[in-house]
């Protein structure tokens, strides 16, 4: 069942855009062109209703990540710490007691995202619930309550930056979305980006052409 809208409002979402984007060539892949739009603005298209609200995690171009119009917060740490330094800077920010943290990469995150991981949450009790697609953990795709910050900023301050790491010292669940594992293909190279926009060309044109 959908969540309700008091359910939805105790969530936060991060969209995940502070990465150093090395296997892009060192480009900002939360601006990067995806049929014709940024790859934040797929992500926040697709998890803005989902959420109560929504912040964006960036570490570069504040003023175009602005545009956007949601709150824009970058790490405390510089030096692209990883995936975590966002978390942590994005759990300090918000004022909801659920995070729901997820990378700007992954153009088309499941439309129930938020509503599975967050049943699981509260049917388990954990700390935290991360997205398994049946083959592997997707640990960046999580629902985190925000008392978890001070275990975090003690892991990071201790000079962990691994998320699997840091993940199974906490009380956690994982939840299987096997029936959605293609939501979680990413893009990390400029193929990887000119593959799915290819695809998403000839799905448009396949479209366009029906009778
Ligand atoms: N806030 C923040 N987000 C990060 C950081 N490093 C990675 N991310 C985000 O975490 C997600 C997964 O990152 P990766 O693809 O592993 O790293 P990346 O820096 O984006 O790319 P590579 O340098 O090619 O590994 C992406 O959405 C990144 O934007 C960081 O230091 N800070």
């Amino acid at each position: 069942m959908p969540l309700t809208t008091p359910e939805r409002a105790r969530i936060t979402a991060v969209i995940l855009a502070g990465g150093a984007g090395r296997r892009m060539g060192g480009e900002d892949k939360g601006l990067l062109d995806l049929a014709g739009r940024s790859l934040t603005a797929h992500v926040l298209e697709c998890i803005r209703p989902q959420v109560g609200q929504v912040v964006i995690s960036a570490n570069r171009n504040a003023a175009r990540y602005a545009r956007f119009g949601v709150d824009v917060i970058a790490d405390e740490t510089p030096g692209f710490q990883g995936p975590l330094a966002g978390i942590a800077a994005a759990l300090a920010h918000i004022d909801t007691p659920l995070l729901l943290s997820l990378p700007c990469d992954t153009p088309f995150p499941p439309a129930n995202l938020a509503e599975r991981l967050q049943r699981q949450l509260a049917a388990t009790g954990a700390d935290l619930a991360v997205v398994h697609d049946g083959q592997r953990l997707h640990p960046v795709f999580a629902l985190l309550r925000r008392s978890v910050l001070p275990a975090l900023q003690a892991y990071l301050a201790s000079g962990g930056r691994k998320m699997h790491t840091w993940i199974a010292t906490q009380r956690h669940t994982t939840v299987d979305f096997a029936d959605a594992a293609t939501n979680f293909d990413n893009i990390n190279t400029p193929e990887q980006r000119d593959r799915l926009a290819a695809r998403l060309t000839g799905i448009v044109s396949n479209t366009t052409s029906a009778p």
